[in-house]
């Protein structure tokens, strides 16, 4: 066990995570936090959900001088929701050092930024185009910056960000520490990474496998055209705390939201194509438990910490390994167990077998619940209510009643009444969601092919976000690359 103050954190940063309740440093944060302090560019791999963020923000604010009104710190995230994110645990970590720290990111008023920038904070956590924007009207200047944070790193020098990041870097200063951090990064990525720093460090927490092991991975072979009842089926069986339900694109993700909603479940959706401000009302209702079921694009797969997040489905298999593991470490974080359960299409099967082999885990087959199961299911959580509050033993009250209603039938008709209404009822809304080409076979081979072919970059990025990424993007007819759209 590595306590925080072995790793000689100072007094107020020391303080705070006392109040975050964190007592004792993850296998990354050891392994980071000293090279970090002492000055080093340091790329930091590990699983998701084990706490990267601390192990980037406190040596960001031990270098940190609260004294002067100046960003000194700069950490960019891919997606707005992240950025905000970071930016709190940050705020947290930071505020009995008296650092004032800045979410900032498109959708926002930038009068409104602009008046926070004046405010003087000493970190500001940005998306990329944002910043950009701040830095080119020089309402945020960058030439104190003394370190500097691509959280999600591989992500950050992917095709749609990396002309972004290099334009970003270009405008603080030389002598910059730089640190990188996510819990995949492919080689092709680290190589570029390497080059945007100084002497860096490398630090992977071993691990067998990719993913996080408290997640139990499993799959489903279901055609197109089942999934959705399939879907429904498993979250009347599971009856999961907190879900979030993946699928390839915006449509998709309105039309399963839509469908959801009308088989009686409280589901909401995220994805790019939304306004801000409706983007972060649905999070904070989920946040809450107001919504139960967050259907989402890969804008939701990176970064994002919500405790109660039970089960994550991929309603569509993912096209990269890497957004598997991301999407599925939306649960299991902080040592907390989960479930992730993969939908695949019969010709997705060789698909399934690539991100098992890249992520070395296994996914286990499971059978699809039919409407039979599901309605068991319902049953045993009515039955479970029932027994709760039986447990609870303040049913006196009820007791005279009670014997009234067994003068007159028996036993287990009036238990039966009691479970019919406490059984939620299932609704049987025909829902059609609209069809997707399945991810083939030959994309799959294309992908391993591409990983073996480590110098041409320029086709692993172009197949990389090809068709399967939500954000759209791929190759046009001529064969030219397309730029993703960022996920800001
Ligand atoms: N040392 C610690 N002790 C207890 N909890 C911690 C500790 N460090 C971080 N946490 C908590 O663990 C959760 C996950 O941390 P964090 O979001 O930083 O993970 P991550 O490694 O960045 O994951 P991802 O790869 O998904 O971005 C957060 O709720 C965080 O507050
Ligand atoms: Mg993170």
């Amino acid at each position: 066990m590595t306590t925080f103050k072995e790793l000689g954190i100072s007094n107020p940063i020391m303080k705070a995570l006392e109040k975050m309740g964190f007592e004792e440093a993850t296998p990354i944060q050891k392994e980071t936090i000293p090279l970090a302090m002492q000055g080093n560019d340091v790329i930091g791999q590990a699983q998701t959900g084990t706490g990267k963020t601390a192990a980037f923000g406190i040596p960001m604010i031990e270098k940190i001088d609260p004294k002067q009104r100046r960003i000194q710190g700069l950490v960019v995230a891919p997606t707005r929701e992240l950025a905000i994110q970071v930016s709190e645990e940050v705020h947290r970590l930071g505020k009995f050092k008296g650092i004032r720290t800045l979410p900032v990111y498109g959708g926002q008023h930038m009068e409104r930024q602009i008046r926070s920038l004046k405010e003087g904070p000493q970190i500001v956590v940005a998306t990329p185009g944002r910043l950009l924007d701040h830095m080119r009207r020089k309402t945020i200047r960058t030439e104190r910056v003394q370190i500097a944070v691509l959280d999600e790193a591989d992500e950050m020098l992917n095709m749609g960000f990396i002309d972004d990041i290099r334009n970003i870097l270009k405008g603080i200063p030389e002598d910059r520490q730089t640190l990188l951090f996510s819990a995949t990064m492919p080689k092709e990525i680290r190589d570029i990474a390497s080059k945007l720093m100084k002497d860096p460090k490398e630090i992977k927490v071993k691990a067998k496998e990719m993913t996080v092991e408290n997640i139990d991975q499993y799959f489903m072979e279901v055609p197109e055209k089942y999934k959705f009842d399939t879907l429904t089926n498993h979250l009347d069986v599971n009856a999961p705390e907190l879900a979030i339900v993946f699928s390839r694109t915006k449509k998709r993700v309105d039309e399963i939201t839509e469908g959801l909603q009308a088989r009686g479940f409280k589901a909401e959706g995220i994805h790019g194509d939304l306004t801000q401000g409706k983007r972060m009302s649905v999070l904070n209702k989920f946040k809450h438990g107001r919504v139960e079921v967050l259907v989402a694009t890969d804008v939701a797969a990176r970064g994002l910490d919500i405790s109660g997040v039970t089960h994550v489905y991929n309603f569509d298999i993912p096209q990269d390994p890497e957004s598997y593991v991301h999407r599925i470490g939306r649960t299991g974080r902080a040592g907390r167990t989960g479930e992730a359960i993969s939908f695949i299409t019969p010709r997705e099967m060789a698909h399934l077998k690539l991100i098992e082999k890249v992520t070395k885990s296994k996914m286990k087959r499971i059978m699809p619940p039919t409407n039979q199961d599901a309605q068991r299911g319902q049953q045993r959580i009515a039955v479970d209510k029932l027994l709760k509050t039986i447990e609870q033993k303040d049913l006196k009250q009820y007791h005279e009643t009670a014997n009234e209603l067994l003068q007159n039938h028996d036993s287990i008709t009036v238990i039966a009444a009691a479970l019919k209404m406490l059984t939620k009822e299932r609704k049987n809304t025909p829902v059609r969601i609209s069809s997707v080409a399945p991810i083939s076979v030959k994309k799959a081979q294309r992908s391993k092919d591409n990983k073996r072919r480590p110098n041409n970059k320029k086709r692993y990025h172009g197949k990389r976000n090809q068709g399967g990424r939500n954000q759209g993007g791929g190759r046009n007819r001529k064969g030219n690359f397309q730029k993703r759209r960022k996920h800001d």
